[in-house]
């Protein structure tokens, strides 16, 4: 366990330049946490799409643009305010500021222009709900989850999870100019998502959270009660992902296909609690039950997401 009362803080040790010069489009490109973005910005679109009316194609795909620019400005700031403890993670020192081929005061500004840039856009093209929320979510993410929650509570995800449930209210906003049932049901499937989602992944990546001092749950609490958690949160997040059944905004299709993966995740949750191998107290970091929950937690929330999109744009 590690003490928890002194958390890390950037140290500026990193400013060194690119080591080969200027950083390439490579490394811009992986400020931005592409393929974790990937599913954000679809959960934005699908919020879009699933609105009764749509906004004209270039204004969609404007739309889906600033989400994607967004999410990413916004994980570009937290690579740079992140930079000393992803030097010491075995999974994130390979990232191009601890690696020195990105300046770290480069991936800082870069983050803060991308970020404004895309809710000065987002505004022009839709409107200020929609701006504001896409404002909103990055502070979120990189202010209150980065530099703040995650390195001071166990809860960090929970709360912090919040900042990556916006975009589906994002899309719809930029649809509609007005918020509703739907959009709200399905941030707060995202948002009770991410628990399982990340908890999965950190049981097996715990001795890096702990070698870094970062007080994720495992870290904290033990993998046991960890386990537990996901246990507990893939229930309320099944029970959740119903409502859009039970308000009668969705018809069978996302019900039934729905169930089908709740089934699943439970039954990945499951094995997870009964993972023997910390019986004793002690986290291994080969958790194959774990490493299966958190590939299920993605494809999860993308077919649900999908069965959303069947029910209420091609059944429609
Ligand atoms: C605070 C909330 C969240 C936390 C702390 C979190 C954490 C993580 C971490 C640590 C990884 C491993 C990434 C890596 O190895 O570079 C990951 C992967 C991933 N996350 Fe999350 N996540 C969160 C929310 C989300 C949300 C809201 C989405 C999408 C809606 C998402 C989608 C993904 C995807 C697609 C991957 C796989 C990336 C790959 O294949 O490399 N995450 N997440
Ligand atoms: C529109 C908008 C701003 C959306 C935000 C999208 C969002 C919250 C994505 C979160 C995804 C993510 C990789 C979190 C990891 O945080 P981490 O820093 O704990 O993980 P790490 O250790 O891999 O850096």
């Amino acid at each position: 366990m590690s003490d928890m009362t002194t958390p890390l803080a950037p140290s500026g040790v990193f400013s060194v330049p690119g080591k080969d010069g200027d950083p390439s489009l490579r490394e811009w490109l992986a400020l931005l946490k592409p393929r974790v973005i990937s599913l954000v910005v679809f959960t934005g679109a699908a919020g879009m799409a699933v609105a009764p009316h749509w906004p004209s194609i270039p204004i969609g795909l404007i739309t889906i643009l600033c989400i994607c620019i967004g999410a990413g400005a916004a994980g570009a700031i937290n690579m740079w305010y992140d930079r000393d403890i992803d030097a010491i993670m075995k999974r994130t020192v390979v990232r191009p500021i601890p690696d020195g081929r990105m300046p770290e005061q480069a991936a800082l500004v870069y983050g803060v222009v991308l970020s404004v840039l895309s809710v000065v856009v987002l505004w022009l093209a839709t409107n200020a709900l929609a701006a504001g929320i896409l404002a909103f979510s990055i502070f979120f993410y990189s202010v209150i989850y980065t530099m703040w929650l995650k390195r001071s509570t166990p809860q960090n995800i929970v709360i912090g999870g919040a900042a990556g449930a916006f975009p589906p209210m994002i899309g719809w906003a930029a649809s509609m100019n007005s918020m509703a049932v739907l959009p709200v049901a399905m941030f707060a499937i995202v948002f009770l998502w991410t628990p399982p989602h990340f908890w999965s992944l950190s049981l097996y990546a715990c001795k890096d959270y702990d070698k870094a001092g970062i007080p994720m749950l495992p870290v904290v609490k033990g993998a046991r009660h960890t386990r537990w958690q996901i246990l507990i949160y893939t229930f309320i997040l099944t029970a959740v992902s119903l409502v859009p059944s039970v308000v009668h905004e969705v018809g069978l299709t996302y019900t039934i296909v729905t169930s089908l993966l709740d089934l699943g995740f439970i039954l990945c949750a499951v094995r997870v609690l009964n993972d023997k191998q910390d019986a004793e107290g002690v986290s291994l970091t080969k958790d194959k039950p774990a490493r299966f929950a958190f590939r299920y937690s993605l494809a999860y929330l993308f077919l649900l997401f999908c069965g959303l999109l069947v029910d209420r744009v091609l059944l429609a």
